[in-house]
């Protein structure tokens, strides 16, 4: 009763779904609510045109609201719960060693499960693509439209240029968690030299800092709230929710007519006056598409499947992955995580009432580092970033806590959102008997490997097969080893020394023992303990798969525009270059520049 109440006082609704009649036209059909989506739709829709937005979820639940209830979104119903194909050289100690793969299914897509890290990559990143229409210089208008930067009078005067304060994505800071971690992690990393930068996403992009989140006045940012939720929207967007696009409709001349949607059971066709957009994401738009007939020949001759456009879909994804590091700290009375609050009441009444405290806070996960492991010194524990090279950041930590007792108390939920087998989980529980755990996440943020996305079945309502391939290359397990490596040291400084932090050395089948080779020990580790940083890119990329209007080779009226059209991964958190690839293709689109 009181959280119906409660809902009905949240000062923003989504919009209400449709239920789509078979052949009904629009000027555009986007389909896919997520980043790059709800981005795109809505801009068309505010600039008077009729646009379908289909969406396979629905609503975002209250708890994707909450920003410390992050982790217990993972494997929930607003999560595909993709499962990767696996490859035998990683995330051997996963069920079934498979890696989580998991993506948002509902209006927001994955901005409203994921982990609200407002960091924007490199400028050399959108540089190095190479690509006529999407160098930083192209883009920074884009990133600057949504940006509602609340915070910006508390960055230094050097950040102001690259920054607007009232773009519709309203950030800010996460609340404090009251966790004293979070300022020991900064203190340990100073230690070893590594500045504090107070904008990750300003001149300089290295340092640890605490970040901006996709949060605002304690609630989640996503794009449903950030764009669906506005009234100017909602009076001019039509949204289909629960509707799951199978197909994009291809005439004898490949052009695109529409597309056909399975919602409550029923498919039906809808069609575009004028164009279609997917902006389904890095797995559904490269599965929607080689479903209709565009992707590798041999694949879908393979699958049955009749050839529309011969092209790459679904090659050379890149995703950000990472060794799991779990540090065992002394227990000082912590309380902050999401099951140990809802057993403390007025904690879960503060929220509730103000939207603050503990809840409101994203654990210790704001606390982002981001260097260049080439300019960290092994030997002197010294990070000296005075080159150019140094500027361009190979590794980004995140780090989250574990209250003493908490796997134990939450052990299914910690399954469901983790995915580690019993083995690994019953040696974490143990350690967390007597210990708050510090759980490091060090992304390889320029990774070699490369995965592939193909259809695992005819049936387009059948998951894909997402072949991620971690450490497919050798030199992703060196970076892992020289990132723990680091972490080691950090576990040396006085700050975490004083409070008994160590790095927990699990027993993992195949591995020697950490005392036996401490190289070799890493090495498998990083084999056992793989994770996705859930940033995957590049199935559908520009010049490969679509032009740079990001037109799809082969077939007229047929764009994508989300994830899946980066060719090269960037060097920070992925949802805020999807939101912008939305808000550019209403541009190509609406031919202020369309040649
Ligand atoms: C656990 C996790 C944590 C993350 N943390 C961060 C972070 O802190 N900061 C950050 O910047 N990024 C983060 N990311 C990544 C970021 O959220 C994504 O990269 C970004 O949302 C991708 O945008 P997109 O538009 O390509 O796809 P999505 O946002 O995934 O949107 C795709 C949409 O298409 C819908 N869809 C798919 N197939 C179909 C179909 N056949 N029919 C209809 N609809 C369909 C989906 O349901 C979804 O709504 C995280 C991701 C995860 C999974």
């Amino acid at each position: 009763f009181f959280f119906e109440n409660f809902l009905q006082d949240l000062p923003y609704t989504y919009p209400t779904g449709i239920q789509l009649e078979d052949g009904a036209a629009y000027d555009y059909v986007v389909v896919g609510a997520g980043a790059a989506g709800a981005a795109a739709a809505s801009r068309l829709a505010l600039k008077g045109f009729d646009v379908m937005l289909i969406e396979a979820g629905g609503d975002p639940s209250f708890l994707s609201t909450i920003p410390m209830a992050s982790l217990g979104l993972l494997g929930s119903s607003l999560d595909w719960q993709y499962k990767t194909i696996p490859n035998n050289i990683s995330c051997l100690s996963s069920i079934g060693e498979q890696c989580r793969f998991s993506r948002g299914k509902s209006l927001g897509g994955t901005t409203a499960i994921n982990h609200m890290l407002y960091i924007r990559g490199n400028r050399y990143d959108y540089d190095r693509m190479n690509i006529s229409g999407w160098t930083w210089k192209d883009l920074e208008p884009y990133f600057l439209r949504y940006e509602g930067l609340q915070i910006l009078d508390q960055y230094p005067a050097s950040s102001r240029k690259y920054h607007n304060s009232n773009g519709t994505m309203k950030l800010e800071y996460f609340d404090d968690p009251r966790n004293p971690w979070h300022t020991r992690t900064v203190e340990g990393l100073k230690q070893l030299n590594i500045p504090f930068n107070k904008d990750l996403n300003g001149e300089y992009q290295i340092g640890v800092t605490k970040v901006a989140g996709y949060v605002y006045k304690g609630e989640r940012m996503s794009t449903a709230r950030g764009y669906l939720a506005r009234n100017d929207v909602k009076k001019n967007l039509k949204v289909a929710k629960n509707a799951f696009c199978t197909e994009v409709v291809i005439d004898d001349d490949n052009i695109a007519r529409g597309v056909t949607v399975v919602q409550n059971l029923q498919k039906v066709t809808i069609y575009a006056r004028i164009e279609i957009v997917l902006s389904a994401g890095t797995i559904g738009t490269p599965q929607i598409l080689m479903q209709s007939g565009v992707g590798p020949a041999d694949h879908l001759q393979e699958m049955g499947i009749s050839v529309r456009s011969n092209l790459p879909v679904g090659n050379d994804m890149s995703d950000h992955h990472l060794p799991v590091v779990i540090v065992k700290v002394d227990h000082g009375g912590l309380v902050d995580s999401l099951v140990g609050l809802t057993s403390k009441a007025p904690q879960v009444l503060q929220y509730l009432a103000s939207r603050s405290g503990p809840l409101a806070s994203n654990s210790l996960q704001d606390i982002v580092t981001l260097i260049n492991t080439n300019c960290y010194d092994f030997d002197l524990r010294q990070y000296s970033g005075n080159s150019s090279l140094c500027e361009l950041a190979d590794m980004q930590i995140i780090q989250s806590y574990i209250d003493k007792g908490l796997v134990a108390l939450a052990k299914p939920l910690v399954k469901q959102a983790i995915g580690f087998n019993d083995q690994v989980l019953d040696q974490i529980e143990k350690a967390n008997e007597n210990h708050g755990l510090i759980i490091f996440s060090p992304m390889v943020l320029q990774p070699y490997s490369r995965g592939t996305v193909r259809l695992a079945s005819i049936d387009p309502l059948q998951p894909p097969a997402i072949f991620a391939n971690y450490l497919g290359d050798e030199r992703d397990v060196e970076q892992m080893v020289k990132s723990i490596t680091f972490l080691e040291h950090l576990m040396k400084t006085q700050i975490f020394k004083k409070h008994k932090a160590s790095i927990l050395h699990l027993n993992l089948p195949g591995c020697p023992a950490y005392k036996c080779g401490r190289v070799e020990y890493w090495r498998c580790y990083a084999r056992h303990m793989t994770y996705s940083g859930y940033h995957a890119v590049g199935t559908c990329a520009l010049t490969r798969v679509v032009d740079e209007q990001l037109r799809v080779y082969g077939v007229k009226n047929l764009r994508v525009a989300d994830l899946s059209v980066l060719k090269n991964i960037i060097r920070g958190n992925t949802a805020s270059v999807s939101i912008a690839i939305g808000e550019r293709i209403v541009d190509f689109l609406t031919e202020e520049d369309n040649p």
